[in-house]
């Protein structure tokens, strides 16, 4: 058994919180770009100054500076078994990178879920969660503007992935538990 995934999902859909139970449950490790970009940040590297006003407005960082990132990561030891890969790819090109990186070992994607969540609970979660957690690009606009990208450039992926018969769709609204486990029942045919 292999366990390569991609998880997308609006941002305040719980995507995070799913992927790191995925992979606890799956034993494999989390690639969350959202996470190594807040790192970079904090670590003030050059990457980071590179991402920095992209993800202050909400925008995606270029996929050149996405691209080699990842690459290098799913490069490393740990994810030659499995990967959930959350947060990237997010728009058309960024597939088929990723789609190269693998063919390039000889692996492929094993699935490619979708979490669904309706607009009004995503931005209640969202709101939330800014209060509890204070993540500097959560202001309200910044969040506006994430879902639109989403909407625009992510959202149109699910298509891609549908064609490959690769898309797995789950609704992302319930109890944390309750999600999870439709999210195993619901990959364990690709798996
Ligand atoms: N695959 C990607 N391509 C480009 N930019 C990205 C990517 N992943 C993350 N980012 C940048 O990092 C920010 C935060 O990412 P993430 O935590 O995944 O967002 P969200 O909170 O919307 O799930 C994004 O708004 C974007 O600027």
């Amino acid at each position: 058994m292999s366990a390569r995934l991609i998880i997308m999902g609006p941002q305040g859909a719980g995507k995070g919180t799913q992927a790191a139970r995925l992979a606890d449950r799956l034993g494999v490790p989390t690639i969350s770009t959202g996470d190594m970009f807040r790192s970079h940040l904090a670590e003030r590297s050059e990457l980071g100054q590179r991402a920095q006003r992209y993800m202050d407005a909400g925008e995606l960082v270029p996929d050149e500076i996405t691209d080699a990132m990842v690459r290098e990561r799913l490069a490393q030891p740990d994810a030659a078994e499995g990967f959930i890969l959350d947060g990237y790819p997010r728009n058309a090109a960024q597939a088929q990178v990723l789609e190269s990186i693998l063919a390039e070992s000889g692996i492929a994607l094993n699935a490619a879920i979708e979490l669904t969540a309706d607009t009004d609970e995503v931005v209640e979660r969202l709101l939330k969660r800014a209060e509890e957690q204070g993540r500097a690009d959560d202001t309200e606009p910044v969040i506006r503007r994430r879902l639109a990208v989403y909407a625009e450039q992510t959202a149109p992926l699910a298509a891609l992935y549908a064609e490959k018969d690769l898309l797995v769709q789950v609704d992302g609204v319930g109890e944390m538990d309750e999600v999870t486990e439709r999210l195993l029942a619901a990959l364990e045919p690709k798996l």
